[in-house]
C-alpha cells in the first residue's frame, strides 16, 4: 500500500514511512492511493469476534508487507490491554434508536488513546528498525496531547513536546500533560489559541531545514497512523448493531474532523453507513461550510467543550480531496487561499458530494449544558461537554428504523467544573489516574512565535543534529 499526499507534490510514501512522517513534505495530508474493500461477509465475521481481532482485520490491509503481521497483531494487543474495559469500546443503549459508543476507557480517559496507543508502538517499531530518533510535535486543545504523552513518556527512541493553548485547557488535561516526569516529555503552554498551536506545528513541518535537523515527525491526526486505528470502532460499533445486515449512522463531536473521517473511511471500506453527522460547539466552521459552501474562519469562542475550540479542521482537506475527485492542485489552491485571506469557497461539485455524505449542527452552551442535565435526569448518564454536544445534535438526526451511534469522545471526570455546574454533580477521576490532582507541575510558557519554539524543541530534541 502506498501513499499519497492531498497536495500532489510529495513522494508516495509506503505506511511506515508515512507513520513516522507525519505531514507531507509539500504541506499536504498522507492517503492511501486506494481504500481497501471489506465484503459483507468478511465484515458480517466480525460478530462476536475481540476488539483487537477487528482492528488486526482492518488496520492490517493498509499496512501491506511493511510490519510482519505477528509484530503487528502485538502490537494492537499491547495498545489495547491498555483499556479497563474488555469490550474496549462498549456501546450503551441512552434511548430508543440511539446508542453511546464509549471510546474513554483508555489510559487519559479520551477518545485519543485508541489511536496513540497504537500510534505509539507502531512509530517505535519502526523507529527501532531504522536505527533512528524522531522529535515528535504534537499540538492540542487538550487531549491530544495527554494522550501522546502517556503513549509516548519514557520512550528511547523519541521526545515528545507538546504546544497546548495556555490558560484554555482544563485543570485535568492540563495536568496530564504537566505533570508527567519523563525526561524525554515536554510541555508547552503557548500564549494563543489551539489553531496558534496547530500553525505552529505546520510550519515546523514546512520549515524544511528546521525539520530534517531535528527529525520532526507529528503524531496529531495529520499522521495516517491516527486516523486508520479510529476506523476500527466504527466498524465494532456498527457490527454489533447488525451490520452489514442494516446500515447505521453515527453523530461524532467533531473539532479537528480527523475522528468523523475515520468514518468516512470505514464506510468508503464497504460499511453501510447511512448517514455521518457532525457535532460542533459554537465553533462551527464545519457547520457553516456545509450550509454556505464557504469555508471561512472566524475569532474562537471559548466554550465548555475546549478540545473543539478549533476553526482550521484539518482533516478537513483529506475529505477536499476526496470529494473533489482528488485534484490535488485544486486543494493546493484552496489552501493557499486559506493562508492568504483565511477563507476558501469549495467548489461547488464537491461542496455537493460533501453535502451527500454528512449532515452537520450546532450547539450552544446553553443547549450543552442542557443536555447534560436532561440526559441524567432522563436516562441516569452523565455526559462530558463533547459528547453533550453530539447527543444534543444526534436527537435531531435520528430515523428510524436505522440505529444512531453518538461517539462518547471523554470521561466527565475530565471537565468537572463544567459538568457540575451543568448536573449538579461532580464527577470523580477514576480510581487509575491517581493522584492526578497533587502531583507537581513541569510546564514552559512560551510566546506564539515560531523562533521561539524552534530554538526552545531545537534545543532540547535528541535527534537534532546540531545545536541552533
Ligand atoms: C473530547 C473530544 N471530543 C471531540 C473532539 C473532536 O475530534 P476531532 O478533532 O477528531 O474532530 C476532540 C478533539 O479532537 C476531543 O478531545
Ligand atoms: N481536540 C484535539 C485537537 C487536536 O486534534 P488531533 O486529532 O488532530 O490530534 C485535542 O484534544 O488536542
Amino acid at each position: 500500500m502506498r501513499y499519497v499526499s492531498t497536495r500532489g507534490r510529495a513522494p508516495a510514501l509506503s505506511f511506515s514511512d508515512v507513520v513516522v512522517t507525519g505531514l507531507a513534505r509539500d504541506g499536504g495530508l498522507y492517503v492511501p492511493e486506494t481504500y481497501p474493500q471489506l465484503s459483507a461477509a468478511t465484515i458480517a465475521g466480525f460478530a462476536g469476534r475481540s476488539y483487537a481481532d477487528v482492528a488486526e482485520a482492518v488496520i492490517a490491509p493498509f499496512v501491506g508487507d511493511d510490519i510482519p503481521p505477528a509484530a503487528l497483531r502485538r502490537m494492537i494487543d499491547g495498545a489495547y490491554a491498555s483499556f479497563v474495559h474488555p469490550a474496549v469500546t462498549p456501546l450503551v443503549q441512552l434511548g430508543p434508536g440511539h446508542f453511546l459508543l464509549e471510546l474513554f476507557h483508555g489510559p487519559t480517559i479520551a477518545f485519543k488513546d485508541v489511536a496513540m496507543q497504537l500510534l505509539a508502538r507502531l512509530m517505535d517499531h519502526v523507529l527501532a528498525e531504522r536505527g533512528q530518533r524522531a522529535t515528535i510535535v504534537a499540538a492540542t486543545s487538550g487531549d491530544t496531547g495527554g494522550a501522546a504523552i502517556e503513549a509516548f513518556r519514557g520512550r528511547d527512541n523519541t521526545d515528545i513536546f507538546v504546544l497546548f493553548p495556555h490558560g484554555r485547557v482544563s485543570d485535568v488535561q492540563r495536568r496530564q500533560m504537566t505533570t508527567v516526569a519523563d525526561a524525554n516529555v515536554h510541555a508547552l503552554a503557548v500564549e494563543g489559541t489551539f489553531d496558534d498551536c496547530q500553525a505552529l506545528v505546520k510550519a515546523m513541518f514546512n520549515d524544511l531545514p528546521f525539520r530534517d535537523r531535528v527529525g520532526l515527525s507529528g503524531v496529531n491526526s495529520i499522521n495516517w497512523g491516527r486516523i486508520v486505528a479510529q476506523v476500527v470502532y466504527y466498524f465494532v460499533a456498527a457490527v454489533a448493531l447488525g451490520a452489514p445486515h442494516r446500515p447505521v449512522s453515527f453523530t461524532v463531536p467533531t473539532g479537528n474532523f480527523g475522528d468523523i473521517f475515520a468514518g468516512w473511511v470505514a464506510k468508503s471500506m464497504g460499511l453501510p453507513i447511512e448517514r455521518l453527522v457532525v457535532a460542533t460547539n459554537v465553533n462551527d466552521i464545519i457547520v457553516r461550510t456545509l450550509e454556505t459552501g464557504r469555508y471561512e474562519t472566524r475569532g474562537v469562542m471559548p466554550t465548555i467543550s475546549p478540545s473543539m475550540d478549533i476553526q482550521v479542521s484539518s482533516n478537513f482537506e483529506r475529505l477536499l480531496f476526496e470529494a473533489g475527485g482528488r485534484d490535488a492542485e485544486g486543494v493546493t489552491a484552496l489552501m493557499n487561499g486559506l493562508g492568504q485571506s483565511g477563507a476558501f469557497t469549495v467548489p461547488a461539485a464537491t461542496i455537493a458530494a460533501i453535502r451527500d455524505g454528512f449532515a452537520a449542527g450546532r450547539t450552544d452552551e446553553a443547549a450543552t449544558a442542557a443536555t447534560i442535565g436532561r440526559v441524567l435526569a432522563d436516562a441516569g448518564y452523565l455526559l462530558d461537554p463533547h459528547t453533550a454536544t453530539a447527543v444534543a445534535v444526534a436527537e435531531h438526526e435520528i430515523a428510524a428504523p436505522v440505529p444512531m451511534v453518538t461517539l462518547a469522545t471523554a470521561h466527565p471526570a475530565k471537565f468537572p467544573d463544567a459538568v457540575e455546574a451543568a448536573s449538579g454533580i461532580r464527577p470523580g477521576l477514576p480510581e487509575r489516574l491517581g493522584d492526578l490532582l497533587a502531583r507537581a507541575e513541569r510546564q514552559s510558557v512560551l510566546a506564539n512565535d515560531l523562533a521561539a519554539v524552534e530554538n526552545f524543541i531545537g534545543t532540547r530534541a535528541r535527534a537534532a543534529t546540531q545545536e541552533v
